[in-house]
């Protein structure tokens, strides 16, 4: 047990890191998956599932739970861990990629964002020193600065504009921190897909001495290749005694690219969301329980998988399940992809600790080329 946030570099094998955070709510393997959770919850599982598939973190959702029930209200009954009965690290976002993508009116400026809830069209301020305040009645253990993250592609100017006002957002939010040594607030570097903006964001937010730093403004519309020369040119600037948290990110094949380039932690909603829509995630590639080839397969997805949606039940059976909008079509399929994604990530870390990353990656790219399935 520790009082403390820390993090602890254990094995490296190129570009690729092998880690441990150390928080009071528990610990975190890296390289991580963090299942994302929207109102406290992370859909069509229970979390005592999403626990024993190997999840050592979950995403909380700031911009939703502060809309509704309301951070007070989440505060008053004690918690989101209290909340969600989820007693192991939560990471929060600041809101602000939500803001920009999902409410309607907004305006932005230095003061933060102001923008009417998508739910009731009520009217909300957002400045750095609100978020970090409503991550803070989240109890929320790994605090994300308020930035803004502009979509690809995008005018040189906008980008600065954007990840020169995201640093002095990163400074407010650093005092209104203040100093919670068993919590974490990261850093979010910005720069879109302009080295030196990159380069810049880096080195100003490494000098704020922060606990944990993100790489943000990717995954918004640019092309893989740019992702990752974007990771090539920031995580080089990073301290290598902190956390690399790569935001809203993403395919299998995504991951293992990003962990060569020196990233730690991931989130995203591609295996959640593509299970609710019959989609499922194997170690032989992308199978869509919808397509009407699946009506008479008696084989499960994965027979060798130790997860029963994978091992247990029949493609025929899934297909129907997808096709009749049956609520277990939904559960099974989420709950088969977040363990292919922990087994996938269980696999990652053993083969950086062995040395064996650079092997372990090609097996599983060949795995997924398999082809029909
Ligand atoms: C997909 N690509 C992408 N995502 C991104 C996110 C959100 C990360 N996921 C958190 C989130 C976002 C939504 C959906 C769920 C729950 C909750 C609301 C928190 C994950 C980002 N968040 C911030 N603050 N800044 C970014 O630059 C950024 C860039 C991204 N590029």
């Amino acid at each position: 047990m520790t009082d403390q946030f820390t993090f602890k570099l254990l094995a490296t094998d190129g570009g690729a890191r092998r880690g441990k955070i150390s928080m009071p709510r528990g610990n975190v393997r890296t390289p991580a998956f963090m299942p994302v959770g929207t109102g406290g919850t992370v859909k069509a599982m229970y979390l005592d599932q999403v626990r024993d598939l190997g999840s050592d973190i979950i995403l909380g959702n700031t911009y939703h739970l502060m809309l509704r029930p309301g951070a007070e209200r989440v505060a008053r009954l004690g918690g989101l861990h209290d909340f969600a009965r989820w007693p192991h690290p939560i990471l929060t976002d600041s809101g602000g990629f939500q803001v920009m993508s999902l409410s309607g009116l907004r305006k932005l400026d230095e003061r933060g964002v102001v923008f009417r809830s998508h739910i009731d069209g009520a009217k909300h301020e957002m400045s750095p020193e609100r978020s970090i305040e409503i991550q803070g009645l989240l109890d929320s253990d790994i605090q994300m600065q308020l930035d803004e993250c502009i979509a690809l592609p995008a005018e040189p100017a906008e980008v600065q504009r954007a990840m020169e006002l995201s640093l002095r957002w990163a400074e407010r939010c650093k005092t209104a921190f203040g100093d919670q040594p068993g919590k974490a607030m990261f850093g979010i570097v910005q720069g879109g897909d302009v080295p030196e903006l990159r380069v810049k964001s880096a080195q100003a937010l490494n000098s704020m001495d922060l606990k944990g730093y993100a790489v943000g403004g990717l995954a918004v519309g640019e092309p893989q290749a740019v992702m990752l020369d974007m990771l090539s040119i920031t995580c080089p600037e990073l301290p290598e005694n902190k956390p690399r948290y790569l935001m809203g990110v993403g395919t299998p094949d995504d991951i293992l690219k990003s962990v060569a380039r020196g990233i730690d932690m991931f989130d995203c909603v591609m295996p959640t969301r593509a299970g609710r829509h019959g989609l499922a995630y194997t170690r032989f590639g992308k199978i869509n329980l919808k397509n009407a080839r699946h009506a008479d397969d008696p084989r499960p997805l994965d027979e060798e998988s130790t997860c029963p949606a994978a091992r247990d039940y029949s493609r025929a059976y899934l297909h129907h399940l997808v096709r009749s909008n049956e609520a277990l079509g939904a559960m099974l399929l989420t709950w088969n992809n977040l363990a292919y994604y922990q087994s996938l990530m269980a696999e990652i870390r053993d083969g950086i600790a062995s040395g064996k990353f650079v092997d372990m990656a090609a097996r599983i790219s060949e795995g997924w080329a398999r082809g029909d399935i």
